[in-house]
């Protein structure tokens, strides 16, 4: 199996440069200054344990790629930008070959199911930093990151077996899920704090509002009789294999939504919020708390603020959920 891993940032970037070091043939689809910074200089790949700089095959497009029926592919970008990337897999001449959503949220794999017949979900848990070009971090210990793998919507096969073999090689702990769904929607409910950590800071008591959005949230999935498997801290294989420690020299762990805002980029809380408050309008259950969540985000592009500097008891006050 030949590895495209396409969007090179945190989590494509700790994937393909651990796949690539450890002997599997990878190729890496990134833009803008990553691509220029791991073409020029490699890809420098942190965490607890590792701090090396890896040579990863790095392209601009999937039209550069001369596919091939044993390539799989992994989607690495944000939900926001999966559509274009879909489309370009597609002029590139991709086919069946299986499409792995690496991704949060649940909107992913529907929409790759549009263009091609062979779709996986994968449950992400890596706690990852992309803040420098050429630069990606791990903060987790022993593994580089967890995996929950099955085919969409349901059932598994060969490629799932084979990733969650070279994914072990390459120092992930993965695993086969027939239900891989249920586990993404499980992580889905961890993503819902993403945006309140964004602009209160990560450091802030925001628990409180985090429940709030989640306690919504399994009301809608019972109205919409959706299951899901607990993957917080509760599942154990968490303590096995993804402690979260201290990275020298790498910056301070962060969500994605937050550093999608240091980066200057567009957010994915309409993928990550926005899921409930779709999933409580189509099942005629209110959502106001993830709906204010949903306008945060909203205030924070259009009025440009900084992440980290909103007031917590202030915004509450403001949205009407204090
Ligand atoms: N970071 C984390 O800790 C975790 C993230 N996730 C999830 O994983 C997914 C990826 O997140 P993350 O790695 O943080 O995101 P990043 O923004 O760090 O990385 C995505 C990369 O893909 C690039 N990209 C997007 N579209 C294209 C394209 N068409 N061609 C080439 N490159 C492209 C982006 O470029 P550009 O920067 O120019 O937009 C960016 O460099 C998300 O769904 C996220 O929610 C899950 C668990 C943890
Ligand atoms: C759970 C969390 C916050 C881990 O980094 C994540 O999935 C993300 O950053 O999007």
């Amino acid at each position: 199996m030949r590895i495209i891993v396409y969007g090179v940032g945190a989590i494509g970037g700790v994937l393909a440069g651990a796949l690539a070091r450890s002997g599997a043939e990878v190729i890496g689809i990134a833009r803008g200054r990553m691509l220029e910074a791991v073409q020029q200089k490699g890809l420098r790949l942190m965490s607890p344990d590792l701090d090396e700089v890896i040579r990863v095959p790095m392209v601009g497009s999937p039209s550069e790629i001369d596919f091939r029926p044993d390539d799989a592919i992994l989607l690495c970008m944000k939900t926001q930008d999966t559509q274009p990337a879909l489309e370009a897999l597609r002029m590139a001449g991709v086919t069946d070959q299986p499409v792995f959503c690496t991704q949060n949220g649940v909107a992913n794999e529907p929409m790759a199911l549009r263009f091609f017949p062979n779709v996986h979900g994968m449950t992400v848990m890596l706690p990852g930093t992309y803040l420098t070009p050429g630069e990606v971090v791990s903060h987790c210990t022993p593994k580089l990151g967890m995996f929950d793998i099955g085919r969409f919507p349901y059932g598994k096969d060969a490629a799932d077996d084979a990733l969650v073999d070279a994914l072990w090689k390459a120092g992930f702990a993965a695993f086969v899920k027939p239900d891989v769904m249920a586990s993404k929607y499980g992580k889905l409910l961890l993503n819902l704090g993403n945006i309140s950590g964004a602009a209160f800071g990560s450091a802030a008591p925001d628990g409180d509002l985090r429940k709030a959005a989640q306690r919504e949230a399994r009301t809608v999935y019972e109205a919409a009789g959706i299951t899901f498997a607990d993957v917080s801290n509760a599942d154990e294989r968490r303590d096995a294999y993804i402690r979260v420690a201290e990275v020298p020299g790498a910056p301070a762990m962060s969500n994605s939504t937050l550093q999608s805002f240091q980066r200057g980029n567009s957010v994915e809380t309409d993928f990550l919020n926005g899921e409930i408050c779709y999933l409580g309008r189509l099942h005629g259950v209110k959502t106001p708390v993830n709906d204010a969540l949903m306008a945060l985000a909203v205030r924070m592009l259009r009025e440009r603020i900084e992440p980290g500097a909103l007031d917590l008891q202030a915004t509450l006050h403001e949205s009407g959920l204090a």
